[in-house]
């Protein structure tokens, strides 16, 4: 599959939706990793400078001694916060099993948490993920939907492409179906500052085959995620 060796842009701005209807996501938009390992990157020493700027700029004294290795940490963290960029989507969902006795209802996997950083602020926002999909003969890894939520949350998000990249994903490689992801999230840079709105909750979803054309599915997906939930 081409996606998966060519490097590409996290995110790009979506297309205009005609008549209403999502703008369809380019595979290679979310298939792939989005950095690939040979691709020219900062030097580490570049990266902790520029932390070591941050720490000025605020009005610090980056000489201190609490704050000596705070570069190297906080390029550390962010190595993990946005390890996503250079795992691969599609491997992710690539082991699937063949004996599912005709199993043919959707698998849902509920209350699926996860860290994410908002792509204005770099600031977290966090929550649970409901991921369901119609599977085909085959069905993947309960734990691989998990392991897909991760590799798009970290990295640099808004809430609604987080949402399309891990149905997109799912449609993409498993061909099921169809797909039914609901997240609700709380953002930080909501609450810990700017309108500082303690507890407000982000609600998106996205509904595709038979989820998006028949809406009893959707009632009933949400009706599993709702009602019997807490
Ligand atoms: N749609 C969407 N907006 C987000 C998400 N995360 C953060 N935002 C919003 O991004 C917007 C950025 O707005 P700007 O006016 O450019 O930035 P700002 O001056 O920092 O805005 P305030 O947060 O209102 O102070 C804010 O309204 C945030 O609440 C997200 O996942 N989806
Ligand atoms: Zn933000």
């Amino acid at each position: 599959m081409d996606a998966l060796i060519k490097p590409i842009r996290p995110n790009k701005p979506s297309d205009k939706q005609p008549e209403g209807r999502p703008a369809e996501l380019d595979p290679a938009e979310f298939l792939a990793a989005a950095v690939r390992a040979d691709q020219p990157r900062p030097a580490r020493a570049e990266a902790e400078h520029a932390v070591k700027t941050l720490l000025a700029y605020i009005g610090e004294n980056t000489e201190r001694e609490g704050l000596l290795d705070t570069p190297r940490r906080v390029v550390e963290a962010f190595d993990e916060l946005y390890q996503g960029y250079h795992q691969c989507p599609a491997e992710v969902l690539d082991r699937t099993f063949g004996e599912t006795a005709g199993y043919d209802d959707f698998v849902l996997v509920r209350d699926i948490e996860f860290t994410s950083q908002c792509e204005h602020h770099m600031m977290p926002f966090y929550g649970k993920a409901h991921i369901a999909y119609t599977p085909v003969e085959r069905v993947v890894g309960l734990s691989k939907l998990a392991r897909l939520t991760d590799i798009f949350a970290r990295r640099l998000q808004t809430q609604e492409h987080l949402t399309a990249q891990i149905a997109a994903a799912i449609d993409e490689v498993l061909k099921p179906r169809g797909v039914a992801v609901l997240i609700e999230a709380e953002h930080t840079c909501m609450s810990v500052r700017g309108v500082a709105k303690h507890g407000a909750s982000t609600f998106t979803s996205r509904f595709t085959g038979m989820f998006r054309d028949n809406p009893a599915e959707q009632a009933r997906f949400l009706s599993l995620v709702r009602g019997l939930q807490r």
